[in-house]
């Protein structure tokens, strides 16, 4: 596949970008604190001084932005990934945005002869890490087969959903339930605590049963310790709720459950939690 640039060394961009490095992948890597990508250069990474600059070097460029807000202005801004963008380079927008701002993303891309993929992915730190990540994408084909070695070390599954935009909703779909059920796990915790019994037993019988899941596996023994380190940040899942609020407004779709969620998020980023694992939701009910 040649050398692949990676803009956004966050969380997940960089277990993304270090396991594309273990597996013999040259990467060529930027981030907007640059400071961030000296560790990725100890892990065999090359540094490119702005997106546009990583864009010229690279054949395929892979993002991992926080927001929409960020990667419009990653591609868009001055000395952004558009400035070199040409024909014969692919862009692989692997952010959670709305079909929106993907949608502007591809039209650019493509008006200057690149080829675009939206890949949002399901999945955290550590499947990004271990490449057990869930790969949503759609958009350009010929680009999605081009970069299946590449998906297949991030990822343990890849699906493509066809047109722009596919990828994006999906993954508001996906977000949007795990949001809601964080919730209302998060309630089971406080009223089993509240109402005389032990929540490390209800963690036992959860798991038995028929809404066992890896979420409440994982993150339960350190919600009950009032303990969230960050693999997901809670301001990353009230985006995403409201984006997929958005898209239910969109298609008149009455979402009052995930509503509910998006204020529960809301009200724990007012109490400074944004940065928090999403699972400090939590500290609005049991403070
Ligand atoms: N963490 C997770 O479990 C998962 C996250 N996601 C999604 O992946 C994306 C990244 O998440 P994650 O790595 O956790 O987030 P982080 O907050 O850890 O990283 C965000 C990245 O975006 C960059 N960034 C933010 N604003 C701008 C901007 N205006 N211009 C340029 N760069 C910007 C940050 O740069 P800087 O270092 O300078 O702040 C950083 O590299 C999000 O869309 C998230 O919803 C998807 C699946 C799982
Ligand atoms: O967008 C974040 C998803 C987190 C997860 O799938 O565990």
């Amino acid at each position: 596949m040649g050398e692949i640039g990676f803009l956004g060394i966050g969380i997940m961009g960089k277990a993304m970008a270090v396991n594309l490095l273990r597996h013999g992948f040259k990467v060529t890597v930027w981030n907007r604190t640059l400071s961030r990508c000296d560790e990725l250069v100890q892990h065999g990474a090359s540094v490119g001084e702005t997106p546009a600059a990583v864009i010229k070097k690279c054949k395929y460029t892979i993002a991992m932005l926080s927001d929409p807000a960020a990667a419009l202005s990653v591609v868009f801004d001055k000395h952004g990934a558009l400035e070199q963008i040409c024909g014969g380079k692919g862009y692989i927008d692997m952010s959670t945005v709305d079909a929106d701002t993907s949608s502007q993303i591809s039209q650019v891309i493509t008006s200057k002869g690149g080829s675009f993929l939206e890949a949002p992915v399901s999945g955290s730190k550590k499947p990004a890490e271990d490449g057990q990540l869930v790969i949503l994408a759609a958009g350009d084909k010929d680009l999605y087969d081009q970069v299946v070695p590449a998906f297949d070390v991030l990822g343990k599954k890849s699906f493509f959903l066809g047109q722009i935009g596919n990828g994006a909703k999906m993954k508001l779909v996906v977000n949007m339930i795990m949001g809601s059920m964080m919730n209302a796990f998060s309630e089971g915790i406080v009223l089993a605590d509240k109402s005389g019994l032990d929540p490390h037993t209800l963690l036992d019988v959860l798991d038995l049963g028929a809404i066992a899941n890896p979420m409440f596996k994982m993150k339960g023994p350190a919600m009950i310790k009032n303990s969230y380190p960050p693999a997901f940040p809670l301001k990353h899942q009230q985006k995403d709720m409201r984006l997929a609020l958005a898209l239910g407004d969109e298609n008149a779709v009455p979402m009052p459950v995930a509503a509910a969620a998006n204020e529960a998020f809301k009200k724990a980023r007012s109490l400074g939690l944004g940065d928090h694992d999403f699972s400090a939701v939590f500290e609005t009910l049991s403070k």
